[in-house]
């Protein structure tokens, strides 16, 4: 039988590409569609807004209809909504949207005792399979004479709202674990002074469409070695998140991330 699932922010960039890959999907059942009652397109069918023909689902603030997941693509304050959505129907959350602040990010991990519930800054399987990757270079050049230093770059489209990418911040929390760093910075001016060793250093680009792409880089006297993950458009995160919903929904309460669900 198809997961029923509910999408949240279902008008944005990643909600319209959900709408369009989850009704192309007959494991999926598409059961509600929210958004925000101030979105332009509020009241009107998801699939028309997301360009794939009526779908018989209104973008809408509530719903009658039982789901067994909800994905959130939307907003701080819209994915503090989703959590409580889904603990109120007891179904599974996949939870998508980064720059959440400390206060949202404690409700997730309190719904988690008593849901299933999938967090990740990226449902993309390269990023994730990257992200393993960056955790054995950290492991092997964590006592390289020397030292080695890392940085991480990231490029998104000029809307994204949060900097540097939740992407971005988990390839630097990976690898700081790896490797014992415990500095941050976020780019640099003026006269910082020589760079030392303990610090891992975040840049984040904003041009055109970009729809996300990463390079880590770590750097040793003599050589260096650089690890580049790009997305060419959103569908790797949209195919992640429905992978993700078919996972979650009817496993027992936890905190489960994409490696779980990819296998990785
Ligand atoms: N984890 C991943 O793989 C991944 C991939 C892409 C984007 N993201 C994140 O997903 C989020 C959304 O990205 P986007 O590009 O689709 O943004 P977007 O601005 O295009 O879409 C966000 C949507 O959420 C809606 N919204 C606002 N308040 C809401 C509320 N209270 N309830 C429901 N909906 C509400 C907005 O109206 C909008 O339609 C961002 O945080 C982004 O960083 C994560
Ligand atoms: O488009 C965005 O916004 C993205 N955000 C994620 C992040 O912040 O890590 C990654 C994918 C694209």
């Amino acid at each position: 039988m198809a997961t029923r699932i509910a999408i949240n922010g279902a008008a944005g960039r990643m909600g319209q590409r959900l709408v369009a890959l989850g009704s192309a999907d007959k494991d999926l059942d598409i059961v509600a569609c929210f958004e925000y009652s101030g979105h332009p397109k509020f009241g009107q069918d998801a699939g028309t807004v997301a360009g794939i023909g009526e779908i018989d689902v209104t973008l809408a603030e509530e719903t009658a209809a039982e789901y067994a997941a909800i994905i959130d693509f939307s907003v701080p304050a819209g994915a503090h909504a989703a959590v409580e959505r889904a603990v109120n129907a007891k179904a599974a959350l996949v939870m998508a949207t980064t720059g959440l602040e400390e206060e949202h990010q404690a409700k997730i991990r309190e719904a988690a005792q008593v849901i299933p519930v999938v967090w990740a800054p990226s449902m993309s399987t390269t990023v994730n399979l990257t992200m393993k990757l960056c955790e054995i270079a950290a492991e092997a050049l964590k006592d390289i004479p020397g030292g080695a230093d890392v940085e991480v770059l990231e490029r998104h489209h000029r809307f994204k709202e949060d900097s540097p990418s939740g992407t971005a911040l988990r390839f630097g929390e990976l690898i700081a674990n790896k490797m014992g760093i415990t500095n941050f910075v976020h780019g640099r001016e003026g006269r910082p002074g020589a760079r030392p060793h303990n610090e891992i250093a975040y840049h984040a680009i904003r041009t055109g469409d970009n729809p996300g792409e990463h390079t880590i880089i770590f750097g040793l006297l003599g050589e260096t070695i650089e690890m580049t993950v790009r997305a060419s458009n959103r569908d790797c995160y949209a195919t992640g998140a429905l992978q993700a919903a078919k996972f979650a929904a009817g496993k027992k309460p936890g905190l489960y991330n994409m490696n779980d669900v990819l296998g990785l």
